[in-house]
């Protein structure tokens, strides 16, 4: 997979060399380059913003500079981070891991001039998207938490595969709690069933688990759940 980022604070992704992604940059799995806004400026100041028509506080990101970003890395998938953009979940994060080419437009100050977005929508797949209902300085956070939440869905990436499946959201269900040594700690011990080696009550415990959990946690993921999903041992949990 082919993934550009396009931002004024390119040192804001110096985590993606870490860990996982880092070992899949390496690998050849993904080929990320990360960019800096301004190498597409011509003014001897470098400027990427201007006022907002209309008045108003704070300042706009210029379309000239991102019109011209996008003309070199593009055409893609490109996905701006926004306060007013669809809200971003799992499902998500597998048809974009299914991408070519991810592109992210990080933006800052009050935001993109709209038209950047709308003249790219005719050239390329544009998705505004939300982490959720609270403000950032800018994209650059909510791009790393996506850039996690896709490449660790491609193939290769996470040793163990059998995690994508079990895991929360995977399947519509919050995943059951989780225990490791001592058995006894700090006078708290581990539900016995997980040490008794009965591999098919084991699993009926986590499903159960999980399934209260998501109830109580998560009405509007239980609500949504496919009852056609539900074993009868379920109805009974
Ligand atoms: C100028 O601000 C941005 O570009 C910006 C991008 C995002 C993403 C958020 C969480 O969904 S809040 C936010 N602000």
């Amino acid at each position: 997979m082919r993934v550009d980022i396009i931002s004024i604070f390119p040192d804001y992704f110096t985590p993606l060399d870490l860990s996982l992604i880092g070992k899949a940059r390496t690998s050849g799995l993904l080929d990320l380059v990360v960019h800096d806004l301004r190498t597409w400026t011509s003014d001897v100041h470098r400027t990427v913003d201007d006022t907002p028509y209309g008045g108003g506080p704070g300042m706009v990101m210029r379309p000239e500079p991102w019109s011209q970003a996008l003309d070199a890395v593009g055409p893609g998938t490109l996905i701006v981070p926004s306060p007013v953009g669809k809200p971003f979940t799992q499902a998500d994060a597998h048809e974009l891991a299914a991408a070519e080419h991810l592109i992210f437009a990080c933006g800052r100050y009050e935001g993109i001039d709209q038209r950047v977005i709308d003249d790219a929508a005719g050239r390329m797949p544009v998705r505004e998207v939300s982490l959720g209902d609270y403000v950032l300085f800018g994209g650059e956070v909510a791009v790393i938490v996506i850039m996690e939440a896709v490449t660790r869905l491609l193939p290769g990436v996470l040793g163990n595969a059998d995690s994508l499946t079990e895991e929360s959201h995977a399947a519509g269900l919050l995943e059951a709690p989780v225990y490791t040594k001592p058995a006894s700690w700090r006078g708290r011990d581990v539900p016995e069933i997980l040490r008794s080696g009965d591999h098919g009550r084991i699993a009926r415990w986590r499903r159960d688990q999980s399934l209260l959990r998501t109830a109580e946690r998560r009405p509007d993921m239980f609500a949504a759940y496919p009852p056609a999903q539900l074993d009868r041992a379920d109805r009974r949990a």
